[in-house]
């Protein structure tokens, strides 16, 4: 088994660099394979095991895929085979966004129901009622959702989000890409992510406009080409480490941090006390000596984000007063909230929301990550725990963050990583195949 082993009571100082966006790059790689002709270039991918299981599921409907210094090279020319197996959607979620593109290309798609995970039911009802509103029969059933569009293509359609769900409105983002006619998309999420799916897809040659906004508007094209992108910072990396350099009262330059993709987090830091420099490179984080206790209701774009809630319990946990949390996106994102208590934090869980009184007299203990936000916030509660805090479930933190450890002990955490016995490496070089070849 695999731990990160950290000593509190280090201040940190210096520079980190933000990674691509895990949340931009997965859908961008879905979309891919809309691209009948040419070859996509994607840049600034993170190593993260996320996007090896993305690239695994693209290999698997024959697409070819290579992944190399932090490019990821997709051609999707040759025919897609139509079916995302349920090991793939199993290990990730986020592979069920290859239906969209899978629909729209081969007017078919068969992905295995993605299922529960810690944080909530997470149902794709949304994305399902937009594919059908599109023409699409769909049916569920043995463990499979199945779509397949009448005629062989999608036609577009006026369709209306129950809620502005991310994963719905890339989704119906990219069938609706190569449907017959227009598709106007409401109610839908406004994240940066969805931004940078829809400048990829207009550079593939679709015509998608209003991302950002609460409508999208998609007029559907006959083809797509392969293109070049690179991938925006990943906000929800760059606010971790915003909270590193908050919670133990340091001096972090945070490179690549966009300003415009954080401003509620940075809202909600500022009125804790923390100070937020603009530099050219990316954001400047002081912590101050005392953090002021302040109220968090997490919500879509461009509200408080849901994946910072653990991160920010772990500063609040530190701060001087009464902080309540409210989680309205997930139903059961608290599983944290226990393995926080053993290490002695003064924290109870009253319905959706948390409610804890600071400072913690925080302590070093073994804890669980019980998700990948969850890992991260717990780390940093380490950092400021008296002893030694030692986090087991690392294969939730690699699926968000590269070399966590490393960036944290490069600007002063004392943090190691241990393998308590041999752990097989994956070697993502043996499936690399060269493109230009
Ligand atoms: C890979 C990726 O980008 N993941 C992000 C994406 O997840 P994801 O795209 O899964 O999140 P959604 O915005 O779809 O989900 C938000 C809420 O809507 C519900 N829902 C969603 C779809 C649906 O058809 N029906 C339904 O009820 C979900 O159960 C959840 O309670 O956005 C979330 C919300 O910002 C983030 O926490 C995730 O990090
Ligand atoms: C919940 C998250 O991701 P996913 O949707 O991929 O599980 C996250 O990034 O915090």
């Amino acid at each position: 088994m695999e731990k990160i082993i950290v000593r509190g009571g280090n201040r940190l100082s210096g520079t980190v660099k933000v990674e691509g966006a895990k949340n931009a790059v997965l859908p961008v790689i879905a979309a891919t394979l809309l691209a009948s002709d040419g070859k996509s270039v994607i840049r600034d991918v993170p190593t993260l095991s996320d996007v090896y299981t993305i690239n695994e599921v693209l290999r698997y409907l024959n697409a070819e895929v290579a992944f190399k210094d932090n490019t990821v090279t997709v051609n999707a020319s040759r025919e897609l085979s139509v079916e995302a197996p349920f090991e793939y959607v199993r290990k990730m979620r986020a592979s069920v966004l290859v239906m969209g593109s899978l629909l729209a290309r081969n007017g078919r798609a068969r992905v295995a129901l993605p299922g529960g995970c810690a944080i909530g039911s997470r149902p794709i009802d949304q994305h399902l009622k937009g594919f059908e509103a599109m023409g699409a029969t769909v049916k569920v059933g043995n463990g499979f959702i199945e779509a397949e569009a009448a005629g062989g293509r999608l036609h577009g359609a006026k369709i209306y989000l129950d809620f502005p769900s991310v994963g719905a409105t890339e989704n119906i983002m990219m069938a609706a890409t190569l449907a017959k006619g227009t598709t106007i998309l409401e109610n839908v999420a406004k994240e940066p992510e969805i931004v940078d799916l829809a400048n990829f897809l207009n550079k593939m040659g679709a015509k998608v406009r209003g991302a950002g906004t609460g409508t999208i508007r998609i007029e559907g094209v006959d083809v797509l080409f392969g293109a070049d992108h690179n991938i925006i910072p990943d906000r929800i990396e760059a606010g971790t480490f915003m909270v590193a350099a908050a919670i133990t009262g340091g001096d972090v330059l945070v490179q690549g941090a966009v300003p415009e993709h954080s401003t509620s987090l940075i809202a909600k830091m500022e009125e804790m006390g923390v100070i937020f420099i603009e530099e050219a490179e990316g954001i400047r984080v002081l912590g101050p000596d005392k953090l002021k206790a302040v109220d968090i209701k997490t919500m879509p774009h461009p509200g408080f984000p849901t994946d910072m809630q653990s991160q920010m319990m772990a500063l609040l946990l530190h701060a001087n007063g009464t902080s309540v949390i409210t989680e309205t996106v997930f139903e059961n994102r608290f599983m944290h909230v226990e393995e926080f208590r053993r290490m002695n934090a003064d924290v109870k869980i009253e319905g959706r929301s948390v409610i804890m009184n600071g400072p913690s007299n925080l302590q070093g203990a073994e804890v669980a990550a019980t998700d990948l936000r969850a890992a991260a916030a717990l780390i940093l509660t380490g950092l400021v725990a008296d002893g030694v805090t030692r986090v087991t479930e690392l294969k939730h933190l690699d699926r968000g963050y590269v070399n966590f450890h490393q960036k944290l002990a490069a600007l002063g955490a004392d943090i190691e990583r241990i393998s308590e016995k041999e752990e097989t490496v994956v070697d993502e070089e043996a499936y690399i195949t060269d493109m230009n070849a």
